[in-house]
């Protein structure tokens, strides 16, 4: 990365350019150069836990970074989606000109808000929370006068800004329709945010009968109050979002809003045409996104949410009862044993399923930015705060449920002001001295084993006793007493036989990764073998078949990785007929707490790591986890 070894300012705004860049310009002359120096990217692992915490944008705004990327790479140009603080996730487009735009560090883990790199398309679109073009010169460092940038902010229902999508080409590029193009595309992610909402919604259009592609969407509550919006809806109304939410619909729309295409007004009186969107009561997982470039028989499937089974059954049915009676509900199990997935039937099934599902995982929030991202903040609490403050996740579960995954990980110093809000069932946003009531279910989450660090000092103990009302167990996928039917049964839903050889060995496995493991398995077997022909033992992938009994003494054969493909240790905790599963006694069957289970895990990850060379990631998907929870066990 080539930057000037001293701070150069470019030649500055045009004297007719937009009163807005002028007035970056006046706010960055005031910055401290020492904080426009030589930025570094985010370490890989730390930029890896921003793009978890900001999953969801990215997998919602996947299919028009796909579209915006497939120009950008044609037109010599690339696309960049920042998280809200402005840091850079995620980028696509033309690799010339991405070697280009490293050289100013215009790229992933690198922060382009204004006080880091001046007046900029990010940084400046994100001060302002509106979209802007910043041409050449006009940027403020002279480094950066070779890009010619245009950003519109990404809002959420209630307009906060959730990030910010970029297209960046080299300074001479000027064509005037690229920052229509980007803030049109930065209005498709929120309106896909929006659709994934469990509220009713109203989209509906200025008219009648003619289509146009300007879709003013309203999600209103179970009292028809408005709850969330778009910027187009903002626009047909003549509202702004501080206006709208939490006011009753039919102050601003006068009609039958519960018939589906109902003439409707406007309360000045102009025609209106609109449908109302009851979403289904059980919310699926949304569809993974497909790139249009991939063919639609390539695509990946969507996959709806696994339907409790008899296991999870009777802890969903306890589970919901525990919470509509406003207990608190905490959930162990080893990674993968589908404790979100229990969370989210849960909340389907509560009495707060008409509200938000709001999930947080606790351990891929960056330490320094949780207490804002929970609590909320007022505008300008403190350096690097968005403008317009932010309501925080506690409050966006206002009236749902709240999933805090990863309880465990919280640090201690945050645990006190967590339990304090939980207690009072008050949050005071950063910043300012009002409290504001919260009302919603809790459910938590973790893999660890929380008594272990209530006494080793870790985590609160009164913490602990509040989140546990209802401690539930989820056993692991090896303790399932029909393991091998249910192998047998998840891999015929995916069109694919296997023979009886093929179902022991799979049985015998210890799953480590538990259900994330076993479909990533089922899935890959499926892939590499797409024929109608069974499976036998001998096309499973080496870490789980057993070893070949010739094979010891033969040349290249690795007695190390033969003893780990051994299975007996894999049945370990696995109950006979008619033993109980596991009971829920909080030790969650946890590796750490378990040495048995520790030594197969700690096989189970060394195996996959000689098998990937090393490469965490790949090591990661072959064990089914999440590359996080790799690099946390390899700590
Ligand atoms: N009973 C089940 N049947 C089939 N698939 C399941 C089941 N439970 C979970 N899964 C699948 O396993 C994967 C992991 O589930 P989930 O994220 O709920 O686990 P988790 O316990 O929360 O994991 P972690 O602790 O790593 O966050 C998901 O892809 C989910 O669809």
């Amino acid at each position: 990365m080539q930057t000037p070894p001293t701070i150069q300012l470019a030649a500055g705004p045009r004297p007719q350019a937009a009163t807005r860049i002028h007035q970056s310009w006046a706010r960055c002359a005031e910055l401290d150069p020492a904080l426009l120096a030589d930025p570094n990217p985010l370490p890989r692992a730390d930029l890896d836990l921003r793009r978890e915490a900001h999953r969801d944008l990215l997998r919602l705004a996947e299919p028009n970074l796909g579209a915006l990327g497939a120009l950008a790479d044609s037109a010599h140009s690339v696309v960049l989606l920042a998280d809200p603080s402005g840091l850079i996730l995620h980028e696509r487009g033309s690799r010339s000109f991405r070697d280009k735009a490293r050289r100013v560090a215009l790229q992933p883990g690198v922060s382009w808000a204004e006080p880091q790199r001046g007046t900029n398309a990010i940084g400046t679109a994100l001060h302002d929370g509106r979209a802007v073009r910043i041409h050449g010169a006009e940027h403020f460092l002279a480094c950066n006068s070779i890009l010619s940038c245009h950003a519109a902010p990404i809002f959420s229902a209630a307009g906060e800004i959730l990030g910010i999508l970029d297209l960046s080409c080299p300074a001479d590029d000027k064509r005037d329709y690229l920052l229509a193009l980007v803030q049109r595309m930065a209005r498709g992610i929120a309106d896909q945010i929006l659709g994934e909402s469990p509220l009713r919604r109203l989209d509906f259009r200025l008219g009648r009968g003619q289509e146009d592609d300007t879709r003013a969407i309203l999600l209103l509550d179970d009292d028809a109050r408005i709850a969330g919006a778009n910027e187009a809806a903002l626009q047909a109304l003549n509202a702004d979002w501080s206006r709208l939410i939490g006011t009753p619909c039919a102050q601003w729309i006068d009609g039958p809003l519960h018939t589906r295409d109902a003439p409707l007004h406007r309360h000045d009186g102009q025609p209106l045409t609109g449908r109302l969107v009851v979403p289904p009561r059980t919310p699926a997982r949304p569809a993974p996104v497909a790139r249009p470039a991939v063919p639609a028989a390539t695509r990946p499937k969507a996959r709806p949410l696994p339907a409790p089974d008899a296991i999870s059954s009777p802890l969903l049915d306890q589970a919901v009862r525990a919470l509509d009676a406003g207990l608190a509900v905490l959930l162990c199990g080893e990674t993968g044993t589908g404790k979100e997935v229990l969370s989210r039937h849960i909340h389907a099934r509560s009495a707060w399923q008409a509200g938000p599902f709001v999930a947080i995982n606790c351990a891929a929030l960056p330490e320094h930015l949780i207490e804002s991202e929970l609590f909320g903040y007022e505008p300008g609490a403190f350096t690097g705060a968005r403008r317009e403050g932010s309501r925080g996740l506690l409050r966006q579960a206002q009236g749902g449920v709240l999933f805090l995954d990863e309880i465990g990980d919280m640090p201690l110093g945050l645990q006190t002001r967590l339990l304090r809000v939980l207690q009072e069932r008050e949050v005071q946003p950063l910043g300012s001295d009002k409290r504001v009531p919260l009302e919603f279910g809790l459910i938590s989450a973790s893999h660890q084993d929380l008594k272990a660090l209530v006494a080793q000092g870790r985590f609160r103990a009164d913490l602990y006793y509040r989140l546990q009302d209802m401690p539930l167990h989820l056993p692991p996928l090896r303790a399932r007493p029909d393991l091998a039917a249910f192998i047998d049964e998840s891999y015929r839903a995916l069109e694919g036989r296997l023979c009886a050889d093929a179902i022991d060995a799979l049985a015998r496995h210890g799953w480590p990764g538990n259900y994330r493991e076993l479909f990533s398995v089922l899935r890959r077997l499926r892939c590499q073998h797409p024929g109608a022909a069974p499976i036998g033992v001998e096309d499973l992938p080496g870490d789980i078949a057993p070893p070949a009994p010739a094979t010891a003494g033969r040349p290249g054969h690795d007695p190390i990785a033969a003893a780990s493909a051994t299975p007996p240790a894999y049945r370990l905790d696995m109950p006979r007929d008619g033993e109980d599963l596991p009971s829920g006694d909080g030790a969650c069957g946890d590796p750490e707490a378990d040495p048995g289970l520790r030594a197969l895990e700690r096989r189970a990850i060394e195996q996959a790591l000689r098998a990937s060379q090393g490469n965490v990631s790949r090591a990661a998907r072959r064990l089914g986890i999440h590359r996080s929870t790799l690099y946390r066990k390899l700590k």
